[in-house]
């Protein structure tokens, strides 16, 4: 499902030789903010993740992220609620200049094998806004009524 509007940004993406027949990055409802991005892992090679370790899982894509954009690749709720499986480093940052493979760190925080096979839809990718500040050191940060309080500060 792709309901974007005519002026929606433009995603080019390059399909890898191991992408071969995988479906594409699909936004599964009308209104969904991720695509969701599927395993390329082997056909015949399913890959496990043990308890508590942790898998670099291709996508089979380069995606060339628009200028002024970033991609946030998340886990999926349901893989999290059902099996534990995270993305360790949530959310992964795609830079709008990378272009080697988008792989997904999957984590498993479950008590079971996760298996992964072919095609799985394994997490998300939301593509955000991103700006560039100027960078500038200065002496002093000016006042303000909340300060230095923070982590609790406001009660609970
Ligand atoms: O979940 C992720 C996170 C990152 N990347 C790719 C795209 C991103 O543009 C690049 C660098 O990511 P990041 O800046 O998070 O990693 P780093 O450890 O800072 O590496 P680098 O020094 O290459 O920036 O790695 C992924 O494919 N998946
Ligand atoms: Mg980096």
């Amino acid at each position: 499902m792709n309901m974007h509007a005519p002026s929606s940004p433009k995603l080019n993406l390059i399909r890898l030789p191991h992408g071969d027949g995988l479906d594409l990055p699909s936004y599964e409802t009308a209104g969904a903010a991720g695509m969701d991005l599927r395993a390329a892992v082997g056909e015949g090679s399913p890959l496990a993740i043990a308890p508590g370790r942790r898998a670099l899982v291709p996508t089979g894509f380069i995606f060339e992220i628009p200028d002024g954009f970033e991609a946030q690749v998340r886990p999926r709720s349901g893989l999290a609620f059902k099996h534990g499986i995270t993305c360790l480093n949530t959310p992964g940052t795609i830079d709008s200049d990378y272009r080697g493979e988008v792989k997904v760190l999957l984590i498993n925080l479950g008590d079971e094998d996760f298996v992964i096979t072919r095609g799985m839809r394994i997490a998300q990718m939301v593509i955000a806004p991103v700006t560039q500040v100027r960078i500038e050191e200065i002496a002093e940060a000016t006042e303000t009524a909340r300060g230095s309080g923070g982590f609790g500060s406001t009660g609970v």
